[in-house]
């Protein structure tokens, strides 16, 4: 579960999120789509906890994750309390983000066993496991160099469910693929979110993709939701001028 309530961002005085509210429920796959520079990407920046945010709060898993109560008051959270949190949010970056001097099985291993304090048996066990189900299972000894980029982010994957997150961040992750790569990346990604109880949030330009894996895609707009709805109704019928605007922009650029 995720919960934005009454969030605001801004660097500097450019204000990119304003009072902004959306849930993501327990599960639930969320796209996040809009124009460039409408703010998703600051989204799962602000969920990584790698900003802070200028007013409101975040939620995740029903426990707040940006504030702690003292004497009654919400105060931002300190830098221990979100180190614990973050460990519950996966994240795949379009850039992959493999450590490039470590084995694929030591890119699966190593936040396990240090942040979670599993014995490297019980990782590497894990880690196995996980290279399998990406279709990886002859790759553990192979530096990341090696691999294709298709290759590249499915061991990205695979590191992100090595931490069995509550919810999986997905950032533009097939924009550095070549084409012929991207699909199986995609159905890769259909298949972990129809089989486990994560919840996603993700943001594409893969419309199609939106469409095929989402429970829910939300218009995002100068930042704020302008609309949100389920696949088949928010592609076939968009209410809003700016979701048509920007659909018709999408499908003339393909
Ligand atoms: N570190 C930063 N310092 C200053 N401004 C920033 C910073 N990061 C993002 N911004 C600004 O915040 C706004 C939202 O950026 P963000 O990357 O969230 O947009 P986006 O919707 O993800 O765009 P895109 O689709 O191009 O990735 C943009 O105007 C951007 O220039």
């Amino acid at each position: 579960m995720i919960r934005f309530e009454s969030v605001v961002k801004k660097y500097g005085d450019h204000v990119v999120l304003r009072d902004l509210d959306f849930t993501v429920a327990p599960g639930e796959f969320v796209t996040l789509i809009g124009p460039s520079g409408s703010g998703k990407t600051t989204i799962l920046r602000l969920l990584m906890t790698l900003e802070r945010i200028d007013a409101g709060r975040i939620y995740v898993g029903g426990e707040c994750l940006t504030h702690v109560r003292r004497d009654g008051k919400w105060v931002p959270a300190g830098e221990k309390y979100l180190r614990q949190k973050r460990k519950r949010i996966g994240m795949v970056f379009q850039q992959f983000n493999l450590f490039p001097n470590m084995s694929v099985l030591r890119n699966l291993t190593e936040a396990p066993i240090r942040a979670l304090g599993l014995s490297k048996g019980e990782a590497e066990a894990r880690a196995v496991d996980l290279l399998e189900l990406v279709g990886l299972g002859d790759k553990a000894n192979a530096h990341p160099s090696t691999l294709s980029g298709g290759q590249q982010q499915r061991v990205a994957i695979a590191r992100a469910l090595a931490m069995r997150p509550e919810v999986l961040l997905l950032d533009e992750v097939t924009s550095a693929l070549d084409p012929e790569l991207v699909a199986g990346v995609l159905k890769l990604l259909k298949d972990i979110a129809a089989t486990t109880d994560i919840t996603f949030l993700c943001v594409t330009h893969e419309m199609q993709f939106a469409r095929d894996v989402s429970d829910r895609v939300m218009m995002f707009d100068q930042g704020r939701v302008i609309e949100q709805a389920p696949p088949g109704e928010l592609f076939t019928a968009p209410s809003h001028p700016r979701t048509r605007e920007f659909l018709r922009a999408v499908v003339d650029r393909a």
